[in-house]
């Protein structure tokens, strides 16, 4: 959030993106803007992922643009910077050729929260194996945040032995865990101190408690004082616009409404057990080399992980679930 003088022409980050109009964040004030006619929206010819040319697909909220001033607090967006990192999606599978590649969700974040909750819903730990593939496969690093804490008794019996093991498997591998609750205020110190000074996408499914915890988060500058409804103290955002929030003490998250459908798209085999962190040290030593896809090749080094407890089983098995889905 920063202003640079170009021909007239000033460098905002998008905040939030409307059915045919963005707001577009310039030194902390929100510009209301539409796209100048040569920039398409939603037409991806391209997976844009670090280093591609962004304009080839969506422009989306974390987005660095160049606007054009049009009165006060109005403008057009001519011109879309690179960007650092995209997190997407497989978009409206039923419109394979709308879209048929990944859907950038969100540009330039420096991680994803993955937020679940420990019960009501219980957790879906293949949903949490996906969401960490699609990060390791932007380049973004994850955290993983467990919501309302205070109703682990309340977890289904079965899920409540699995879910420390589970945890512990995941810290093991190298993904921070935040455990928390908005009933008890249990982990939101940690929380703001891992969201501070960074851009972050919340992802999760509905009802996992998402808007209660940025709600319970310190609002920043430049959000507008509409947003927020003292009363109640809920509203402070609706679910159903991407959008951007301002934390207070810098940083800013970004949450993910309506994410119904999280595909994997193009990720062939041998890549996908690269997006596991704790296959990594055993690629390329199967009697296949990087050939095997370690299901049930002999000589497989990765199994051979598993047998010896190095990699969890259920991380395996999700491995195996995916492969067969790509
Ligand atoms: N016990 C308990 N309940 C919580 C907690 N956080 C949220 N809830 C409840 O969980 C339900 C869903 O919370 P939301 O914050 O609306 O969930 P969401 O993920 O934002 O859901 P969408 O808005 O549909 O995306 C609500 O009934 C909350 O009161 C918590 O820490 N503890
Ligand atoms: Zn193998």
């Amino acid at each position: 959030m920063f202003h640079q003088h170009y021909e007239n022409e000033l460098l905002g980050v998008i905040t939030k993106k409307l059915n045919s109009a963005f707001e577009v964040s310039i030194d902390y004030r929100i510009i209301q803007c539409r796209l100048a006619g040569g920039l398409k929206r939603n037409k991806p010819k391209q997976s844009a992922k670090q280093g591609k040319d962004a304009s080839l697909t969506g422009i989306t909220v974390g987005d660095e643009v160049r606007v054009r001033l049009i009165g006060s607090n109005e403008g057009v967006i001519t011109a879309l910077l690179p960007r650092r990192s995209g997190f997407g999606r497989r978009a409206a599978l039923s419109m394979p050729d709308k879209y048929p590649h990944e859907q950038i969700i969100a540009a330039n974040i420096d991680q994803v929260l993955a937020v679940f909750s420990v019960a009501q819903p219980d957790p879906h730990w293949n949903l949490l194996d996906r969401y960490l593939v699609a990060c390791e496969d932007a380049g973004v690093s994850a955290v993983i945040c467990m919501t309302k804490v205070d109703l682990i008794e309340h977890q289904n019996p079965q899920s409540v032995q699995e879910t420390t093991p589970i945890l512990d498997d995941f810290r093991r591998i190298g993904y921070p865990v935040i455990l928390t609750s908005v009933r008890t205020g249990e982990g939101l110190d940690e929380l703001r101190s891992i969201l501070s000074g960074r851009l972050s996408l919340v992802i999760g499914k509905s009802g996992v408690g998402k808007s209660s915890l940025l709600n319970a988060l310190p609002a920043g500058g430049g959000l507008r004082v509409g947003d927020v409804n003292p009363i109640t103290g809920k509203g402070r955002h609706t679910t159903t616009h991407l959008e951007m929030l301002p934390l207070k003490g810098g940083g800013a998250v970004i949450d993910t409404p309506g994410m119904r459908e999280f595909g994997l798209w193009d990720i062939a085999a041998d890549e996908l057990a690269a997006r596991f962190p704790e296959m990594r040290d055993f690629l390329g030593k199967c009697k296949f080399g990087l050939s095997c896809v370690h299901d049930e090749e002999p000589g497989c080094a990765v199994r051979k992980a598993v047998m010896d407890g190095r990699i969890s089983p259920r991380r395996y098995r999700s491995y195996l679930r995916l492969r067969g889905a790509a």
